[in-house]
């Protein structure tokens, strides 16, 4: 006989009982209590814990007597720092999540520096490499190469269709600095969405988790016997973008009111499907355009104080970009902004950035290079193949090094210290996830540049004492700007997102340095504000897209800028 448990609920404890398969559970009678009506307990063991509803109060007597929320986030506060492990802490949440997400939530908002790292990078990339053996329950939604041609069926199933507002989606190809996770790479858009909860105030009920599952070419998780994806390599690009094109036009069909961000797709998907998808739906990629926006912010902050150390003019820096993948490009297309903003035209601003890739500095008569590397390909360089890092600073004379490589020590002393003898104040961002592939650590920047470095880096490092001063690392992660620019579109009701939008994004997060933030030599300002921060870039974002003609939320347009702010933080949820 084949049994299938079956979930219930005695006396508010959930409980499995094994029934025959073909036999189903009591029918409801309207005198059925709620804790046994099986259609409640579908509810309750809905598959996607951010939908479930938070779970009813218990009958007097079921609770210990002296169960209080404000004491009880202490107790889980407590619990979560009593493991050693940031992997056993993830898992801890996880399930705290899943079991009392308000609590959860309030615990993120009111933690956020100590959270952040656990539920986010860098131990989301942990979380993500051990997936398959960690996991526990369903959340998000997973849609394979073998849903082509009923896309739309797979996605009606969601539960929750009509509230749906933000997704995240991943194919799972280049997750973080980690590669080709395949299907283990759905934690990234899980974590993502925590952030937009927790940090714009995002509802949980309309975030929706999304992992497509287009096979692997990771061959360990292949043969891997606890791996959850489909056993099979990554299909070729062609059934790819068949399969893209039907998923894009399913989500617009079935979620009408949805922004889709595109997360840690492989550098040529990434640039492809922006492409192919950004006048047509309101998309944006996160490793482009979020983490592009969030190194401009960064960058205007420390070329101030590089330039006044310097005495050089704004306009003066020179950008050398360690790795040209999908972010290092990115970041290039959006510093271009910086320049502009100082004047100078487009020509000028891309002779100011140079790219370095695995085979050294990319210039044009280096031979066939892919399409995203060629418009920063130096047409001013033809010697031979320049490939050390320290030949390549003392040629470009840059100030500011920026690190998208993901090889961790790749600025190593000799090259921080030529890039100090170039500069007072170098600007030294080593941005790759997670933290153990950072092209060097806080620490090592510090000493090799004597204390001089303006850092910023894409994983947390903590903050340090040198020659008997404090200094403080900022993050550059596009985590600053996402929640703020997802909540300014959902708001806004945007057609599109347009560059102008993401600019304003960057610009907002720039400006909202505060000034005991600027008296520390701060880049970024601190986490525990972002809820404020992403009320500010929200608000850049929807006057942009009103700008741009590219919102769909006229009412907004009559408020002013006070007006709607208020309007902004009213709309945030809280836990
Ligand atoms: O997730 C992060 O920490 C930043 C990011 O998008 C990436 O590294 O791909
Ligand atoms: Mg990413």
């Amino acid at each position: 006989m084949t049994i299938v448990l079956t979930p219930y609920w005695a006396n508010g404890v959930q409980k499995l009982k094994v029934i025959p398969r073909g036999e189903s559970p009591t029918p409801p009678s309207p005198t059925t209590p709620l804790s046994r009506n099986p259609h409640i307990m579908l509810t309750v063991m809905n598959p996607v814990s951010a939908l479930r509803p938070a779970p009813a109060r218990l009958a007097h007597g079921l609770t210990p007597p002296a169960l209080d929320d404000s004491v009880h986030s202490v107790r889980c506060l407590a619990q979560l720092r009593s493991k050693d492990r940031n992997i056993e802490k993830y898992i801890y949440l996880t399930q705290l999540k899943d079991a009392e997400p308000n609590m959860f939530y309030k615990l993120c908002v009111d933690n956020m520096a100590e959270i952040t790292p656990l539920i986010y990078t860098p131990t989301v990339g942990d979380a993500c490499l051990q997936f398959s053996h960690i996991y526990r329950r369903p959340e998000g939604l997973y849609i394979s190469i073998k849903d082509k041609g009923k896309i739309g069926e797979v996605l009606r199933n969601w539960p929750r269709i009509d509230e749906a507002r933000i997704s995240v989606v991943t194919d799972g190809s280049r997750i973080l600095g980690l590669g080709d996770l395949g299907v283990n790479g759905m934690p990234i858009s899980i974590g993502k969405l925590s952030l937009y909860i927790a940090g714009a105030g995002i509802r949980p009920s309309s975030t929706v988790p999304i992992c497509l599952d287009l096979g692997t070419n990771n061959q360990k998780f292949l043969e891997d016997p606890l791996y959850l994806g489909l056993r099979q390599p990554r299909v070729p690009m062609e059934e790819m973008n068949e399969f893209m094109e039907e998923f894009m036009f399913e989500m617009s069909r079935t979620f009408p009111n949805l922004l889709v961000q595109f997360e840690d797709f492989a550098t040529d998907k990434a640039f492809a499907y922006l492409s192919a998808f950004r006048n047509r739906y309101p998309v944006f990629n996160d490793d482009i355009q979020g983490t592009g926006g969030v190194v401009l912010s960064g960058f205007m902050n420390a070329a101030k104080l590089s330039s006044i150390a310097s005495g050089r003019p704004l306009s003066d820096h020179r950008i050398l970009f360690l790795g040209a993948g999908s972010a290092g490009v990115g970041v290039a297309q959006q510093l271009m902004s910086f320049f502009k903003l100082q004047g100078l035209s487009q020509q000028e601003a891309r002779e100011r950035i140079w790219l370095v890739d695995s085979q050294g500095l990319v210039f044009d008569k280096r031979g066939k290079l892919a399409e995203h590397k060629l418009y920063f390909s130096r047409k001013d360089y033809d010697g031979p193949p320049m490939t050390d890092l320290v030949d390549i600073i003392n040629y470009v004379k840059p100030t500011a090094l920026l690190g998208l490589s993901t090889i961790k020590g790749a600025f190593n002393e000799p090259v921080i210290k030529t890039m100090s003898e170039l500069n007072p104040r170098p600007i030294i961002f080593p941005l790759s996830n997670p933290v153990r592939l950072s092209e060097c650590e806080f620490t090592e920047a510090l000493e090799w540049s004597n204390g001089t470095a303006i850092f910023a880096s894409g994983s947390p490092f903590p903050e340090q004492e040198f020659n008997g001063k404090m200094h403080y690392p900022g993050q550059g992660n596009n985590m600053y700007i996402f929640p703020g620019l997802g909540l300014g579109c959902i708001l806004s009701k945007v057609k599109q997102v347009t560059d102008g939008m993401v600019e304003a994004a960057s610009l907002g997060l720039a400006n909202s340095l505060t000034p005991e933030e600027k008296e520390l030599d701060l880049v970024y300002p601190k986490i525990e504000r972002i809820r404020d921060i992403s009320a500010e870039i929200a608000r850049s974002v929807i006057r942009a897209a009103q700008k741009d003609g590219a919102d769909g939320a006229p009412e907004l347009k009559v408020m002013d800028d006070e007006a709607l702010l208020r309007y902004i933080k009213s709309r945030m949820w809280n836990p």
